[in-house]
């Protein structure tokens, strides 16, 4: 079935074409403009950012370059051209009806200082963890921990990729998620009662959050994240919508700010 947008843009260009309507040049070019804005308007695609994060060398520069090859056609670069990332990349995939724009984030430690920068305008994360390097694998639960506590991004979609499937001492994702639990148990015992319902909060979320298994380097996986980022995205924008319905608010206030400003106060993830 025709999209409802597209099917008024269809009518009132044809309407405006039609030889029948008698307008006056200056008529014809003004109702032209008219119905070239609204027919832009009414098909423009929305627009969504994702930031990409975990530890340096976890792959989330090899992922964004794997991603755009896959999605517009273009080879993005090759492993041996990837150096680590000193401050940001960027990639945008267009989809049906929707603009992906990821934003891949250095991960060494001097620069993980910059990642809450990019929260506030997010509207969904990608944690990208090694799962082939196991002795950083606590640090690297450290760091999404970290992640998980920031209030910003508390009902953000957030995906957990275990990257690098293809090497063969890499863990599974059942493995991953053990690892994760084995790490946060410690953490627990160490510090006994200093550990807080924050952190349980923290440990729940983390049990009910989907984590998948890819290989940036082969593209193992990356069409299933995607898919997943776009069926998210698009989700809690659907709830916001119910959710400023429901407070009242008109459609004018459906900017893509206030949309996340909803999101954060209003929508449950
Ligand atoms: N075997 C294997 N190696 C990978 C994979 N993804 C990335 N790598 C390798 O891991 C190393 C680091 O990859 P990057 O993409 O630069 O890592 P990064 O997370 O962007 O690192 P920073 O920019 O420093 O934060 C490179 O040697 C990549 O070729 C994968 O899926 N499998
Ligand atoms: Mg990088």
């Amino acid at each position: 079935m025709i999209p409802f947008k597209a099917q008024i843009a269809y009518i009132l260009i044809d309407a405006a074409t039609k030889p029948h309507l008698s307008f006056s040049t200056d008529s014809n070019v003004l109702m032209y403009h008219l119905l070239k804005g609204l027919h832009e308007y009414l098909t423009q695609k929305e627009e969504f950012s994702i930031i990409i994060l975990g530890l340096d060398g976890a792959g989330k520069t090899t992922f964004l370059e794997k991603v755009k090859s896959i999605y517009t056609g273009v080879p993005g670069l090759s492993p041996d051209q990837i150096g680590p990332t000193v401050g940001q990349n960027m990639g945008k995939i267009t989809l049906p009806s929707t603009i992906l724009q990821f934003f891949d984030l250095g991960g060494q430690t001097g620069i993980r200082n910059i990642w809450p920068k990019y929260y506030d305008d997010c509207h969904a994360v990608v944690f990208i963890i090694d799962a082939a390097d196991r002795e950083r694998l606590n640090e690297g639960w450290e760091v999404f921990d970290s992640v998980l506590s920031s209030p910003q991004i508390l009902h953000v979609p957030l995906l957990l990729l275990a990257n690098k499937q293809d090497a063969p001492e890499s863990l599974s994702v059942e493995e991953i998620r053990e690892s994760y639990e084995g790490w946060y148990q410690g953490k627990k015992d160490s510090a006994r009662r200093t550990y807080g319902e924050e952190a349980d909060r923290r440990h729940e979320r983390f049990a009910s959050l989907d984590v998948m298994g890819v290989s940036a380097l082969e593209g193992t996986g990356v069409n299933a994240a995607i898919d997943w980022l776009f069926i998210r995205v698009q989700n809690s924008r659907r709830k916001c919508a119910r959710s400023f319905s429901r407070f009242g608010l008109s459609a004018k206030y459906h900017s893509e700010r206030t949309l996340h400003e909803a999101e954060a106060v209003y929508c449950v993830d």
